[in-house]
C-alpha cells in the first residue's frame, strides 16, 4: 500500500514515481537478491536481440580494483531499445559506464558491430565507435548559449566548422531549440534542457545512445516529452538505445528488452512488456 512502510524505514525506494515509500530500500535488495539466483540463461539474451549489434560477454568491471560487475552480459540488435532496472547501487549506471569507457575491465568483451571496442576510450568510442553516453546529472554548460552547447557535442571533430554544420541538421530536426539558440542554456526549461543533452550527443550521429535515468528531476510532462524524443530517435533513426531508468514502469514501457540487474549481476532478461507484467518486477520495483 502506498505510503505504508514495509521495510522498517521511509526511505528512497522504487515505484511508479520517483519516490515510493512501498519498500524500503534494504528490503528490495534482500528480496532481489532472492530472485537474482535464477540468473537468465545466456541463449535467452541471443533471442531477444535476434542479430545483436552490441554485446557484452561475461563481463567483469568496477573501479580501481572493486569489482562491480559479475560475469554480466549483454545483448541488443541495431534499432532496439533495452532498459536497465534494478536497486540502488545495484551497477546499473556501471554498464553504462563500461560500454563508454568510465570503468576498469577486469575481464570480458564489449563489442559493436562485430568490432571488438573492450579497450577503447570514451573519446575513441564517440568518434570512432558511434557510441554516445547522455550523462545522469543535468550537463548543460548553463552559461553557454543553445548553440554553443551543441557546437561542444562537436568537440571530436577534425575542424570547427564540421561541428557547426552537424549541429545545424540537429537544429532542423528540433526547431523548439533552434528557436533559442542564442539564449544561455540557464533559461530553459528541465524538458528543454534535457533535449539539449540528447541534441548535444546527436551531434556526432552516434549508432547507440547510452541514457542515464532521462526522466530523472523531470516534470510528468516533460518526461513523456523525453521517452517521446527516444522513441523517434529508436524509430525513425535506427539508434540503438541502452538505458537506465529508475521509473521502471516508463522504461519498461519503453524498452523493446529488459534486464534485471541485482549486485553486479544479470537477474532477469525478457521483453520489456513481459516483465511489466512479471509479479517479481511488480513487487519489487513497480509499487506492488
Ligand atoms: N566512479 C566511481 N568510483 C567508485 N565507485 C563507484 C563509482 N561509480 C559507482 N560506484 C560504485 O559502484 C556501485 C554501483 O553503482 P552504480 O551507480 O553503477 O549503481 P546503480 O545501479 O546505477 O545505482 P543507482 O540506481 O543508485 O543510481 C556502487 O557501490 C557505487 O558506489
Amino acid at each position: 500500500m502506498a505510503g505504508e512502510d514495509k521495510g522498517g524505514k521511509r526511505t528512497r525506494g522504487y515505484g511508479i514515481g520517483d519516490i515510493s515509500t512501498v519498500m524500503s530500500v534494504e528490503a528490495v535488495q534482500l528480496e532481489a537478491e532472492k530472485i537474482a539466483a535464477e540468473a537468465p540463461d545466456p541463449a535467452v539474451l541471443d533471442a531477444l536481440a535476434g542479430e545483436p549489434f552490441l554485446s557484452i560477454d561475461s563481463l567483469r568491471a568496477g573501479y580501481g580494483r572493486m569489482e562491480i560487475l559479475h560475469d554480466f552480459s549483454l545483448r541488443v540488435a541495431k534499432g532496439q531499445s533495452l532498459c536497465l532496472i534494478g536497486p540502488n547501487g545495484a551497477g546499473k549506471s556501471s554498464v553504462l559506464h563500461s560500454i563508454f569507457g568510465f570503468t576498469n575491465i577486469m575481464g570480458g568483451t564489449i563489442s559493436v558491430g562485430g568490432r571488438d571496442i573492450t579497450g577503447l576510450d570514451p573519446n575513441e568510442k564517440l568518434r570512432d565507435a558511434g557510441i554516445a553516453y547522455i550523462l545522469q546529472d543535468n550537463s548543460v554548460f548553463p552559461q553557454m548559449t543553445v548553440e554553443e552547447n551543441l557546437w561542444m557535442g562537436g568537440f571530436l571533430k577534425p575542424h570547427p566548422r564540421e561541428a557547426r554544420e552537424a549541429a545545424e541538421r540537429v537544429f532542423d530536426k528540433y526547431t523548439r531549440l533552434a528557436e533559442r539558440r542564442r539564449q544561455p542554456a540557464r533559461v530553459l526549461s528541465g524538458g528543454e534542457r534535457r533535449l539539449l543533452e540528447i541534441s548535444r550527443a546527436l551531434v556526432m550521429n552516434p549508432d547507440v545512445l547510452l541514457v542515464d535515468e532521462p526522466s530523472i528531476g523531470l516534470e510528468p510532462r516533460f518526461i513523456d516529452m523525453v521517452f517521446e524524443i527516444l522513441d523517434d530517435l529508436q524509430r525513425s533513426e535506427g539508434k540503438t538505445i541502452v538505458m537506465v531508468e529508475q521509473n521502471a514502469k516508463k522504461g519498461l514501457e519503453f524498452a523493446d528488452i529488459g534486464y534485471v540487474l541485482v549486485s553486479g549481476q544479470l537477474a532477469k532478461a525478457a521483453r520489456g512488456d513481459d516483465l511489466l507484467t512479471d509479479p517479481d518486477v511488480g513487487r519489487l520495483f513497480l509499487g506492488g
